[in-house]
């Protein structure tokens, strides 16, 4: 298997304040994955580390082969970034920038700056200065995805663009990876979008991966079981990978992390109760997980 991506024992805190934890994680060439996580929860950190802007304290990082941060300029090159905060020359015009940027690359898609230019509404005769934030995000998307990059890393790259453009944007991702077998990996808190693209999700909970895979195996995981007794139900209930529990009485709302650890048959036996089994939203699991 093809890693484009190869993270070990990534750990980062900044003073006292511990953000990332024993990280690992491997991304295969050509994949979508979403990186998910509550505010503070380390996504920037993560991206970050991963393009060497920050240090990590302990662990190793390899892309495309080369340790961070000793990447070769093929390497860098083959790197997308775009920060939450689009860094761009103000005092450009819309086209400057785009011709501006264009030098450093050996590939450039003419046709792709063209149609996003168009897709996205932006003019090229716009001073940079006057744009507002979705469009400086917009702007900002071109100018990472217009060389090609084998690897597009993009820090919430819809939470400025409107619902209508956020769709386009997602659509726009889909099709770079369907054409160009790019890897892209992108924070979000929208769980919409992620499961719009059926991207893979890494999910980040108190510094560790939580989850990393396909969002359908999550939510085959995750699940809200449903009991009802004849009797009232034991606070003390045998289950193992509780996240939440609401007890009432004969009847209680169980969230398990892993309802495959669980025999539902015998336990449905153990405690004398009904169980059916609810599958949840990736919205519904996020909260579970954050409640
Ligand atoms: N340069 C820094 N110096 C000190 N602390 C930092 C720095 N950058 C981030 N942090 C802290 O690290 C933690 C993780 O922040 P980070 O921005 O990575 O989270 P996030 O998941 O991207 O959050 P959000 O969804 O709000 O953007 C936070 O507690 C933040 O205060």
């Amino acid at each position: 298997m093809n890693h484009i991506i190869d993270v070990n024992n990534l750990s980062k805190s900044f003073g006292s304040n511990t953000v990332l934890i024993d990280l690992s994680f491997k991304i295969e060439e050509g994949s979508v994955v979403g990186i998910l996580g509550a505010n503070g929860a380390g996504k920037t950190t993560l991206l970050q580390c991963l393009i060497g802007m920050l240090k990590s304290d302990v662990g190793d990082i390899t892309i495309l082969g080369d340790k961070c941060p000793n990447f070769s300029v093929n390497t860098k090159h083959n790197i997308g970034y775009v920060g939450q905060e689009a860094d761009l020359l103000n005092w450009m015009k819309v086209n400057q920038i785009i011709d501006y940027t264009k030098q450093f690359y050996n590939h450039w898609n003419d046709d792709m700056v063209e149609q996003l230019l168009e897709d996205w509404d932006l003019s090229k005769q716009q001073k940079i200065s006057k744009l507002s934030v979705g469009q400086r995000q917009k702007l900002a998307i071109i100018l990472a995805v217009a060389p090609q990059p084998k690897i597009l890393i993009l820090d919430e790259p819809v939470a400025s663009l409107d619902p209508t453009t956020r769709r386009k944007f997602i659509k726009t991702l889909i099709d770079m990876n369907l054409d160009n077998g790019q890897t892209i990996l992108f924070s979000t808190h929208i769980t919409s979008d992620l499961e719009r693209v059926a991207a893979e999700v890494l999910l980040l909970k108190q510094g560790r991966c939580f989850f990393q895979g396909d969002i359908d195996d999550l939510k085959e995981q995750v699940v809200r079981l449903h009991i009802s007794s004849k009797r009232p139900i034991d606070a003390q209930l045998p289950i193992t990978g509780i996240l939440t529990a609401d007890i009432n009485g004969q009847h209680a709302s169980i969230t398990v992390k892993n309802v495959k650890d669980i025999n539902i048959d015998q336990l449905a036996e153990e405690i004398d109760a009904d169980i059916t089994i609810e599958s949840l939203s990736l919205e519904d699991i996020f909260v579970e997980l954050h409640s």
